[in-house]
């Protein structure tokens, strides 16, 4: 696949996926541990397994967030555009996957109001709209889990491979099932630990490339050399498309069109991925948009930082001798960024690269894998196999779901790397497979109006129709040939994407519009919540919604009334009470989403990028130094959202864990967390 030479021995990258995966592990066990015995979060809890009892402070939800979007392709596929089509491509990259996070701040907030006690998107779709929907649906959102499972695996199988000569079968199987392991040990919450811990190694790692490339390195070392050589390899190579062949420029016809694909893909990769509505659920109510908002402003700095990086790097160090050869097909398995990584800093470079992007790759493999082991136990099993599972059944199907995914995980990559379909073929191709559905979901879950079937068959027709204008536009654009290599061109790739996202939209909307249902979201809200004993308000309430919802899909657990307790009570049954829930706050955070997510997005993938496209500007060295401090300042912005800010509205809770570990060390057994109720009733 590629000439780039292996520099790192092959134990080098079974260590590193044994090894890590191992220690990752360990890790797990120690912290559900700790989290068992000093706090009132128990693991054992199938609420606790899934949904983190929905109680997870902003900060670390926003590092789960970013956690669980830094794929193998946030760091290679980025720096690929990069190497491709110059400063353009890092941009397009990172802003046109990181406005759907913070879109994604909307639905979470009207996840919050109209269903906020659900474990799965899925699940609201199928108490609105019934089996079929649901059923298709699910579809769409199973093709999503495994469309990014194949992605992760891929990139990941092929980089490992790359850089140790490690066998790729052994690379496809033993990444998953080493996360697999930690995530049945710990569940949601520990994921959420773990991608904080991937996530702050992770920023170190991007520093330390950051510093390399612009101020240390022998072979660029400053904003003016790499400025320097982007200018010569721009005459040997100009780059087609772009203002006087420059890297140095936004005027890039290529690096829009990647742009525009890459936008839809990715509104596919998040609106139908449960990994984020997930977060959104373990969130607490009043924290959730925020925690959006803070990921995706953070998260952007990562693609953008490294790919301005170490991508410009591979094209800076073109010829150089310690730089391997990159074929179109290296550069579509991602290797621009480890091959540039490796140049620069020899074996320690290569490691350096090697351990991010398996960090990245595990944390999001780790989101995967709860997400689907989700679905797979509320929609499939809960709904339709045994109605009626205990709680012992539930968890443990949890944890064979999550097992059996991560073999599907393997069995995918494989697939896909046997028929030579690289990560970033796949990348292209998502949003003309599942772009069609992101419209009829957020519609689903946010408009009382929206019409089931105008949304089922905008998902279908656009999927129909999508696939085939891609191919149609693959066959005109290459004489009738087509394969994976003439499918995955640019105007084929763009024309499918445009053509599922507006299908599915337009049939929805329009439909909706014309035939307009009135839902009544009390029934949703009615999912999984608390019948409140003694309440007799609550109990009229709740049979009136019993009476509107006549599918039954909706179980009700009971807890004892009593405000003042809600919050403990939700960190025992893991359910949001009506107390906690304060419908007024979340329509004013609804509204806060919506403006400040659209400016953002405004400014992101219009203002900024396409005014730049228009002035068709090659920069000098001021503007470039300019670009690059820019990230910078973002990339430390977000260590210090996703790094510290977790800790410091953690210091209690780490406080108080580590009272009950001192005090246990001085007398065994004392430092326990005791239930204040159980303390009070006498034995
Ligand atoms: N998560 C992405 N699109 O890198």
């Amino acid at each position: 696949m590629s000439s780039v030479a292996t520099v790192l021995p092959q134990g080098a990258g079974y260590g590193v996926v044994v090894g890590i995966g191992l220690f990752f592990s360990a890790l797990m066990i120690g912290i559900s541990y700790v989290q068992g015995r000093y706090t009132a979060f128990k693991p054992s809890n199938s609420e606790e397994f899934s949904s983190a009892s929905r109680s997870v402070k902003p900060g670390l939800i926003a590092a789960g967030i970013v956690s669980a979007w830094t794929w193998a392709a946030t760091l290679l596929q980025s720096s690929a555009v990069a190497y491709e089509y110059g400063i353009s491509g890092p941009w397009w990259y990172a802003s046109g996957a990181t406005v759907q996070v913070l879109l994604f701040a909307m639905l979470a907030a009207k996840l919050k109001m109209n269903a906020p006690n659900a474990h799965t998107w899925l699940e609201i779709v199928g108490v609105r709209w019934g089996t079929a929907a649901h059923l298709i649906l699910m579809f769409f959102g199973l093709a999503t889990n495994i469309i990014v499972s194949s992605m992760l695996i891929l990139g990941g199988s092929a980089t490992v491979t790359a850089l140790t000569g490690m066998n790729t079968l052994a690379a496809c199987f033993l990444i998953p099932v080493g996360v697999a392991i930690y995530v049945v040990v710990g569940g949601m919450r520990s994921t959420l630990i773990c991608d904080y811990t991937h996530t702050t190694v992770l920023f170190a790692i991007i520093f330390t490339f950051l510093f390399t490339v612009y101020a240390t390195s022998p072979k660029i070392g400053s904003i003016s050399k790499m400025h320097e050589l982007l200018t010569a390899a721009a005459i040997t190579n100009p780059v087609s498309g772009n203002a006087g062949g420059s890297y140095l420029t936004m005027r890039s016809l290529n690096g829009l069109i990647f742009g525009v694909i890459n936008i839809i893909g990715n509104f596919a990769t998040v609106f139908n991925d449960q990994a984020y509505w997930q977060r959104a659920i373990a969130s607490r109510p009043e924290t959730t948009v925020k925690a959006y908002l803070l990921g995706g402003i953070a998260w952007f700095s990562i693609p953008f930082g490294l790919a301005t990086t170490l991508g410009l790097a591979a094209v800076a160090l073109k010829g150089d001798p310690d730089m391997g050869i990159l074929s179109p097909a290296a550069v579509s398995a991602g290797l621009p960024a480890p091959t540039a990584a490796a140049a620069l800093l020899g074996q320690s470079g290569a490691a350096a690269m090697l351990v991010l992007l398996f960090l990245a790759v595990t944390s999001a493999t780790s989101a995967e894998l709860i997400a689907v082991s989700s679905i797979l136990t509320y929609d499939v099993y809960k709904r339709y196999v045994n109605p009626l599972a205990t709680e012992v059944q539930i968890l443990n199907m949890g944890h064979y779901m999550v097992a059996f995914f991560a073999l599907v995980m393997g069995f995918c990559g494989l697939i896909f790397f046997y028929i030579g379909v690289s990560m970033g073929w796949l990348y292209l191709f998502m949003g003309t497979f599942l772009g069609s559905a992101v419209v009829p979901i957020a519609l689903c879950i946010t408009w009382s109006k929206a019409n089931k079937w105008g949304c089922v068959t905008g998902a279908v027709g656009g999927l129909v129709l999508g696939v085939m204008s891609w191919l149609v536009a693959t066959a005109k654009l290459n004489d009738n040939v087509i394969n994976v290599v003439t499918s995955g061109g640019n105007y084929p790739m763009l024309t499918g994407n445009l053509v599922a996202i507006a299908v599915g939209g337009i049939i929805a909307v329009v439909w909706s519009l014309l035939a307009p249902e009135n839902f009544d979201f009390d029934i949703t809200r009615a999912i999984n919540k608390p019948v409140l004993v003694g309440a007799s308000e609550g109990l009229e309430k709740e049979e009136s919604i019993e009476e509107k919802k006549k599918t039954g899909e909706s179980e009700h657990k009971t807890v004892p009334v009593d405000e003042e307790h809600a919050y403990e009570s939700a960190h025992k049954t893991g359910i949001t009470s009506a107390a906690e829930l304060n419908l007024a706050g979340l329509k004013q955070a609804f509204r806060f989403a919506a403006w400040s997510s659209l400016v953002l997005t405004i400014i992101l993938v219009i203002i900024i990028p396409l005014s730049l496209f228009g002035s068709s500007v090659v920069y000098g060295v001021s503007g470039f130094g300019a670009w690059v401090v820019i990230g910078f300042i973002w990339a430390f912005l977000a260590a210090f959202i996703v790094v510290l800010y977790p800790l410091w509205e953690s210091r209690a809770g780490i406080i108080m864990v580590g009272k009950g570990i001192v005090k246990d060390m001085f007398k065994p057994g004392s430092g326990k967390y005791v239930d204040p109720e159980e303390d009070a009733v006498p034995a």
